[in-house]
């Protein structure tokens, strides 16, 4: 049986998403490749910033990707700048990389009151989403509760979801340092990621409820005395390469919860096409290199 085959099948035999993320990144090391069509990648890659630009930077980093790379997080603004038909080159992206074996984390950052996060809910994660993807990250400034919805439909149809936590962009700081009586809120949102994930902790396996932690939070972690390894959930860490992120900034952040670490890179990646032979190679050692670091 191919990696391939192997993953697909993964995908199919009804395991959490915290499983198969496992499963995925023992097998293909822990990159989370992103795809990020802005217009200056777009333009560098000798492509018109527009819909068929788009169309053809997306299926080379599809063919780059699919079945080689074993978590690929598109940004859905890139996608949505160019209306429904857009949205439709991000759907058929999702379903190719899916297909091949590749999780795939939609990176729409949705939030909101709980009955019309109730409706993104069912569009990223439930049963009959037109083009799940695996996981979809998540704002919890309504309120963590406000993403019940997701956080129950995900744990329904296997999937996951990714909460803002600790974010990679300076401005993040205001509200995700900012204190609740003794506690921050991103303190907040690790309790309650930990709590979603406490049954699959007790069964000794990786939860579905993950965290995204920039890898530019310099020493935020320490300062705010969050207890990462604690989620026992995925920590996905945009922020390398392009924004600044190292391998030792991702060792010194995460510490002990470095094995949980999905290191993520969009820019840095992508900037090795549009060969798609090259693009690939880029991602295959970026993995290569974080697996070593994470081991
Ligand atoms: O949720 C995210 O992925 C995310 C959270 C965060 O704190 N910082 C962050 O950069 N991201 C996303 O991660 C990607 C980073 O892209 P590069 O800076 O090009 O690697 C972008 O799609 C961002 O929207």
């Amino acid at each position: 049986m191919s990696t391939t085959d192997s993953t697909t099948d993964l995908a199919m035999t009804g395991l959490t998403f915290g499983q198969r993320l496992r499963a995925t990144t023992d097998l293909h090391g822990p990159l989370c490749a992103g795809i990020d069509p802005h217009r200056t990648l777009v333009e560098s890659w000798g492509l018109g910033y527009d819909l068929d630009g788009l169309r053809r930077f997306t299926d080379t980093c599809v063919e780059a990707f699919a079945g080689q790379v074993g978590v690929v997080k598109p940004q859905s603004a890139f996608f949505e700048v160019f209306g429904s038909r857009g949205v439709a080159v991000l759907e058929e992206a999702i379903t190719a990389l899916r297909e091949a074996g590749t999780l795939v984390i939609l990176d729409a950052k949705r939030g909101d009151i709980g009955s019309t996060m109730a409706a993104y809910a069912e569009a990223y994660l439930g049963k009959d989403a037109v083009a799940p993807g695996d996981a979809v990250t998540v704002s919890p400034y309504l309120g963590f509760e406000s993403l019940r919805p997701a956080l129950d439909l995900a744990a329904q149809t296997g999937r996951g979801v990714f909460v803002l936590a600790l974010t990679s962009n300076p401005e993040g700081r205001s509200v995700q340092h900012a204190r609740l009586r003794d506690t921050s809120v991103a303190e907040s949102m690790v309790t309650s990621a930990a709590s979603m994930n406490a049954a699959a902790a007790a069964r000794g396996e990786l939860g579905s409820v993950g965290l995204v932690v920039g890898a530019t939070v310099g020493t935020a972690v320490q300062e705010l005395q969050l207890d990462l390894a604690a989620v026992n959930g995925p920590l996905l860490s945009p922020g390398v390469g392009a924004q600044g992120g190292t391998s030792d900034d991702l060792r010194r952040v995460f510490g002990d919860a470095l094995h949980n670490v999905l290191p993520a890179s969009s820019r840095e990646v992508l900037s090795a096409g549009p060969d798609v032979t090259a693009l690939r190679d880029r991602a295959l050692e970026t993995s290569a290199t974080l697996a070593d670091l994470l081991r």
